[in-house]
C-alpha cells in the first residue's frame, strides 16, 4: 500500500513514520508538509532520521490522492479542516490525529479550540476512532485525543454498565511533555518542567467535550465530569486517575471481572489483577492501555488508574490500529504490544 504522511516533523508524525516503516502492509511512505514548503530531505526536518533518504514534498490534495491509498495527518489543530477537506469530500481514506473532526457540534469546537470549526456537513462524515469500541469506521477517521483515550478506556466498563453514580466522575490526569508537541513555550522550558508539576487548562481543556460526547453516547444520564490535567517531568506517558462513587456497594474482584469481560477481545487493553496498579513504564513504547482498579468500601469510591503512551495509544499507535481496522487487517498488525521497559 502507498501511504501519505503529513506532519512527519512533529512528535506524533515522527513516531508514526517509524511505525509505518515496519508495517507489513505498507510498501511506500510519501511525505508531505506545508503547501508552500520546498521539497526538503526528511533527515533535515527529523535529525534523528539521518540515514533516511525520503523527501518531504509540498502538500497538494490532488497529488496526494493520486499517489496514495490512504493519508495520515499528524498536523496541528486547525490544519485538516482546510487541507483534508478535498480528501474527505472525495471519500478518500484519512486518519486524522488532530482534534478538528472529533466533535460533532461545530459550536463546541469553536468554544473549546478557540477557532472556527469545520463545516457541519463535513463533521458528520467523520467517525470517532476510539479503536476498542468503534469497529465500523467511515473513510474519514478522527483519531481520539491522548487524555480522552486514557480516560474513556478507564471509564467504559462502569459507564456502559451503569455501575456508578453518573454525577460523581472526577479525573486527575497527568501527561509527559511530548504531549504538548515540539513547539517551545514558556511552560515547556526545562527549568519550568524539571523538578516541578504544573496544572494547566483547568476547566478549559479541549478533551472535556470530547470525553463528554462519548460518555453520553454510552449513557445519556452523565451530566458532566470534573477533569484536570497536570504536566509532569517525563517525556512520554499519560496517567489518568479516575474516581467514581458506586451506585451499589461492590468489590474490587467484581469490578475486575467486569473490566475483563468488556476487554476480553481487546488485544491492547490489560486489566491488572487485584492489588496491582499500573505505572507509566507498564506501557511506554507499546500501544497498550493498562488499567488498575481498586474499590474503597469505606468511601464507596472506585479508583481506576489508566495509563497509555501518549505518542502510541494516544496518537500514532491508535492511528495505526484504526488504519488496520479500516483496511480489514488484524488490529495488532505492525504494532508493539510490549513496552520498552526499563
Ligand atoms: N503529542 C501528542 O501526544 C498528541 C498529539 N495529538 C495531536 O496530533 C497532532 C500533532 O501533534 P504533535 O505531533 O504533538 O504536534 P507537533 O507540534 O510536534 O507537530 C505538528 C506538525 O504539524 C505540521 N504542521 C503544522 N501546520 C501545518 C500546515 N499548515 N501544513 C502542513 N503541516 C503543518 C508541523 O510542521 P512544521 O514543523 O513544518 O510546521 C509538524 O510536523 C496535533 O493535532 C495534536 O493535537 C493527539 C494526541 C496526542
Ligand atoms: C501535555 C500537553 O500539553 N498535552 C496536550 C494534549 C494534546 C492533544 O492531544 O491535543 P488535541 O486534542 O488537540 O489532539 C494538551 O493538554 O493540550
Amino acid at each position: 500500500m502507498q501511504v501519505a504522511l503529513i506532519g512527519v516533523s512533529g512528535y506524533s508524525g515522527t513516531v508514526l513514520y517509524r511505525l509505518l516503516k515496519q508495517h507489513p502492509a505498507v510498501d511506500q511512505i510519501n511525505l508531505y508538509g506545508h503547501v508552500d514548503q520546498a521539497a526538503t530531505p526528511l533527515a533535515t526536518v527529523v535529525p534523528a532520521y539521518q540515514k533516511e533518504t525520503a523527501m518531504v514534498r509540498p502538500f497538494v490534495a490532488a497529488k496526494v490522492m493520486a499517489a496514495n491509498d490512504v493519508a495520515f495527518f499528524a498536523t496541528s489543530a486547525g490544519v485538516t479542516q482546510t487541507l483534508a477537506l478535498p480528501l474527505l469530500k472525495a471519500g478518500f481514506p484519512v486518519i486524522d490525529l488532530s482534534g478538528d473532526f472529533r466533535l460533532q457540534d461545530p459550536a463546541s469546537y469553536t468554544r473549546w479550540y478557540h477557532r472556527p470549526a469545520a463545516e457541519a456537513a463535513a463533521l458528520t462524515k467523520a467517525s470517532y476512532g476510539l479503536a476498542e469500541f468503534n469497529h465500523h469506521l467511515t473513510s474519514y477517521v478522527a483519531n481520539p485525543g491522548c487524555y480522552a483515550t486514557a480516560t474513556l478506556l478507564g471509564l467504559a466498563p462502569v459507564v456502559q454498565n451503569h455501575l456508578i453514580d453518573p454525577t460523581s466522575i472526577v479525573v486527575d490526569a497527568k501527561s509527559g511533555l511530548s504531549g504538548a508537541g515540539k513547539k517551545l513555550a514558556a511552560t515547556s522550558q526545562f527549568t519550568t518542567v524539571n523538578d516541578n508539576l504544573q496544572l494547566y487548562k483547568v476547566n478549559q481543556h479541549q478533551h472535556i467535550p470530547e470525553i463528554m460526547q462519548q460518555l453520553q453516547a454510552w449513557w445519556s444520564a452523565i451530566p458532566a465530569l470534573e477533569f484536570t490535567t497536570t504536566l509532569i517531568p517525563v517525556t512520554r506517558g499519560i496517567m489518568s486517575s479516575i474516581y467514581v462513587k458506586v451506585a451499589q456497594p461492590t468489590t474490587t474482584a467484581a469490578l475486575i471481572a467486569q473490566y475483563q469481560q468488556t476487554y476480553q477481545t481487546s488485544p491492547f487493553v490489560q486489566v491488572l489483577p487485584a492489588g496491582e496498579l499500573p505505572t507509566l513504564k507498564t506501557v511506554v513504547g507499546s500501544n497498550n492501555c493498562a488499567l488498575g482498579i481498586n474499590y474503597n468500601p469505606v468511601t464507596k469510591t472506585i479508583l481506576i488508574v489508566s495509563v497509555i503512551d501518549n505518542l502510541m495509544k494516544g496518537a500514532a499507535g491508535q492511528a495505526i490500529q484504526n488504519f488496520n481496522q479500516l483496511m480489514n487487517l488484524p488490529q495488532t498488525t505492525g504494532l508493539p504490544t510490549l513496552p520498552t521497559f526499563p
